[in-house]
């Protein structure tokens, strides 16, 4: 594919995305578009799982962040750009925040991600990324990093309506990508039998005045 074939795709998928929120929908993609990209980032997430460097996750901010077993049990490493495959990711999702700044005027300001590996008997009971009138999680991003995924495998990602509507399923296999707003969706990661690797990323507004 060439670069321009590949923009293309990016704008198609982008222009997706944007239909999706407008229309109050949470977007699923099986075809995340770079994947030599994403089998260097499940080669690096598995070698520092394998290495020892992924940390429980805890749940709140700052003062508040403690680990809580009966919400979730993954193990993160927060994206530091030191990576070639990292630095390609980011790039990525920097262009989709523009984008999305462009088209819906969020005024998306910063993100962050982390790599997750939910371990065997692993979860996230139900929750919102964020909480109305908040000011922090505005868009979630999740790519999915397992080649071998299987359905039996569990693992899945379960996305709930708010309202009245379907639960949305999301095996979360290599090039399955979702994207939703943050406070719009509550969502759960159900029990899963194998390592199961993603990365998920946030996009936020400026925390407050900068003054
Ligand atoms: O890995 C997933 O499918 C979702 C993870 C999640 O909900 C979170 O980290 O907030
Ligand atoms: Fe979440």
């Amino acid at each position: 594919m060439d670069v321009a074939e590949e923009t293309l795709l990016e704008q198609n998928l982008f222009h997706e995305i944007i239909e999706s929120m407008v229309q109050h929908r949470p977007y699923v993609c099986h075809q995340q578009g770079n994947l030599p990209m994403l089998l260097a980032l499940h080669q690096e997430v598995t070698a520092q799982h394998q290495g020892g460097h992924l940390r429980r996750a805890g749940v709140g901010r700052a003062d508040g962040h403690h680990i809580n077993d009966a919400l979730r049990t993954d193990l993160i490493l927060w994206l530091d750009g030191t990576t070639a495959a990292q630095l390609a990711y980011m790039a990525w999702l920097e262009r989709l925040r523009l984008t999305l700044n462009a088209a819906l005027q969020l005024g998306l300001f910063y993100v962050e991600s982390q790599f997750s590996c939910y371990q065997p008997g692993g979860y996230y009971r139900r929750h919102k990324d964020a909480f109305v009138g908040e000011e922090n999680r505005i868009v979630t991003v999740v790519t999915y990093l397992n080649p071998q995924w299987q359905a039996h495998h569990g693992g899945a990602l379960l996305i709930h309506p708010s309202g009245h509507g379907l639960t949305l399923t999301v095996q979360p296999k290599l090039g399955t990508m979702v994207c939703f707003l943050s406070e719009a969706w509550p969502h759960e990661v159900s029990p899963t039998q194998c390592d199961r690797y993603a990365i998920a990323s946030w996009f936020r507004r400026n925390p407050g005045p900068l003054l």
